[in-house]
């Protein structure tokens, strides 16, 4: 019995030592075809990457494991995954292409790397993003990946100045600099296709935050698909759980740096009560346009002050132009009025938050900001070497006192899930198979059906959607479609949404769209009313969005410099306006109560 028993264990011992060996040299093989097959054809591939930045949306990650198809096979098996173990055959539609559990393997060059992963968590104002900064400007290749053209912008000149040769990309601009080895760049600009020394993706939580539903997938992109020997991101502590576990996976080594605030944020105990309270440096925050307007047109009647504002639809470069107004103390420009537009990494001279309301609508419904939100906003007061060094931060209304300090003494509540979303390449295997399908379904197919492990969401896709369902009805390809699609239309606003399905239109019929087609010569005007400047704010829209189309189909939109003029009027005319404060008269101001009473 012992001596049978003793003969079955050497025999599964055998058996076992048999099956490693043949793993091993299963293994070795592969490395050996890996390496014989990948090095001439992802040189071809960044080529070709480079050579147009359309390619940055539309032949992504998996474009790589589509055309390397050896590579491909065994680089799935490598990684544990057969999820994408295409083998150059057609499609299937039995194929499950929503099988979406392993989305790290999409990014074969990253893989490749043993990424050095550096966190720096923190509050606000506590040098993350400085310190990560050091970092790239001391490497010898380099990419920052920000939220916000702001930010973009706002590194792409500091990097600049300190004599690093930086270029600046986003969806719409392209500045190279000679000598160039680092970018700036909007995060859904990064491309996964170069290598780098080093890169940085900055406010990492606004990308994991469900609130960020439509741009997560982005940040997941860059967080998977970004080749660096270092990669720092920044943002705050509540991420780190999840990016820890998203990268158990990737076999990037991850290190976890902790940072303080490096000036005191002082909660107040009282509200601002009235307009005479208002004071140099203060930045009072609400969420509507017409509210912007509303309280600039108060504080300015009292006769103290003057305001620049900052709201999410006014032109980034008109944004830009009234943050630097109030930020220079020389000027009259003393109190700024935003909305949580100023919440993400900018420095801004603030003495004060006044939060105007603590409830925001966010395209569905009313709702309170989160815990995020409040601290995130409340952390633009007090910058680190600014003029106020101590930063103060308060309401207009006493009931909201309470929620705002219970929450900039919460921590942010753990972020559980990333957003992601299939690429291109994915949704056109599908359609290959699926031939009969619109973008439109193929989309509600992959929201409905797409199978993802625990740490991930499947992105809101509702307006690319809605463009979806425009861009079904003209006879395009696929790729086209998708490339409007993914387009930054603002769909909801009717005069965006016009233009783009303008654009749509006479792409389809002659491939070539003038903008004098499309805009009159009368259209850009000096605004006179509220509504005239929500109507240039449009114009605006539609010329950026034909901007960032011409530099993707260069031929088919060929005005790309009258686009640039014409914006560039349009913000000259917005901000003069905005100088002039023309709204005064229009504005009516109402005595109504801001916001619906809060019980506690
Ligand atoms: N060591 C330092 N020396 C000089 N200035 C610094 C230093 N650290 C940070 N700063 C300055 O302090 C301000 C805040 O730093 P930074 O923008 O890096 O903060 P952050 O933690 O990224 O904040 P946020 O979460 O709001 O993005 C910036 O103006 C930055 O230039
Ligand atoms: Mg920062």
């Amino acid at each position: 019995m012992i001596i049978e028993l003793f003969c079955k264990e050497q025999l599964i011992l055998v058996y076992f030592i048999q099956s490693i060996l043949h793993k091993i040299i299963k293994m070795a093989y592969s490395l050996l075809r890996i390496r014989k097959v990948s090095p001439f054809r992802i040189s071809r591939v960044l080529q070709a990457d480079k050579a147009s930045l359309w390619r940055f949306h539309l032949e992504p990650e998996c474009a790589q494991f589509l055309r390397l198809g050896v590579f491909t096979r065994n680089y799935g098996k490598i990684l544990g995954s057969s999820n994408y173990d295409f083998t150059g055959s057609e499609p299937s539609s039995s194929f499950d292409f929503t099988d979406l559990t392993c989305p790290h393997t999409w990014y074969p060059i990253a893989r490749r790397k043993k990424r050095k992963v550096i966190l720096h968590v923190g509050p606000t104002n506590s040098g993350k993003t400085y310190n990560a900064l050091k970092q790239l400007e001391r490497s010898s290749s380099g990419v920052y990946c920000g939220p916000l053209r702001l930010l973009a912008w706002e590194v792409a000149k500091r990097l600049n100045k300190a004599n690093v040769p930086c270029d600046l990309i986003t969806g719409q601009e392209k500045e190279l600099v000679e000598g160039a080895n680092h970018k700036s760049v909007t995060v859904e600009m990064a491309d996964v296709t170069s290598v780098y020394d080093c890169a940085i993706i900055d406010e990492i939580q606004a990308s994991l935050m469900v609130g960020c539903k439509q741009r997560g997938f982005s940040f997941t992109r860059a967080l998977l698909g970004i080749a660096a020997n270092e990669l720092h991101l920044c943002g705050d502590p509540a991420v780190v759980p999840l990016v820890e576990d998203i990268l158990k996976v990737t076999g990037d080594d991850v290190e976890v740096l902790t940072y303080e605030r490096l000036s005191p944020l002082v909660p107040l105990k009282v509200p601002v009560r009235s307009v005479s309270d208002i004071k140099t440096g203060d930045c009072l925050v609400t969420f509507s346009r017409k509210d912007i307007y509303r309280h600039k047109n108060t504080i300015e009647k009292a006769g103290k002050h003057l305001c620049s504002v900052v709201y999410g639809s006014l032109p980034p470069e008109t944004r830009t132009a009234q943050a630097t107004r109030f930020n220079d103390a020389t000027n009259d420009f003393d109190v700024l009025v935003a909305s949580d537009a100023i919440g993400m990494g900018l420095n801004l001279n603030i003495s004060r938050i006044i939060f105007s309301t603590l409830e925001k609508f966010d395209g569905t419904e009313t709702r309170d900001l989160t815990v995020s939100e409040i601290k995130q906003i409340a952390g633009r007061a007090g910058r680190f070497r600014s003029q106020f060094p101590v930063g103060e931060v308060t309401c207009l209304h006493k009931e909201d006192l309470p929620l705002l300090h219970s929450s900039l003494k919460s921590p942010s509540p753990i972020i559980e899930r990333a957003g992601l979303f299939p690429t291109y390449d994915l949704l056109s295997r599908y359609s290959q198979a699926h031939p009969k399908l619109g973008l439109y379904k193929i989309l509600e197919h992959f929201v409905e059906n797409a199978k993802l492990s625990s740490n991930y969401f499947i992105s809101n896709v509702e307006d690319m959607m809605k463009a979806a369902a425009l861009v079904d009805e003209l006879p395009l390809k696929l790729q086209d479609k998708y490339l409007f699609v993914v387009s930054p239309v603002d769909i909801n606003d009717e005069i965006s949404g016009r233009g783009f399905a303008q654009f749509a239109q006479n792409y389809s019929k002659t491939r070539v769209v003038k903008l004098r087609e499309i805009l009159s010569d009368d259209t850009v005007k000096v605004p006179r009313t509220p509504t005239e400047l929500k109507e240039l704010e449009s114009i605006h829209k539609v010329l950026d969005l034909y901007v960032w189309l011409s530099l993707r189909l260069e031929d088919s939109f060929p005005d790309r410099e009258v686009a640039a003029s014409q914006k560039s009027i349009c913000n000259v005319l917005i901000e003069q306006f905005l100088e002039a404060n023309r709204l005064i008269s229009h504005i009516p101001f109402s005595s109504k109560k801001l916001r619906s009473r809060r019980k506690f």
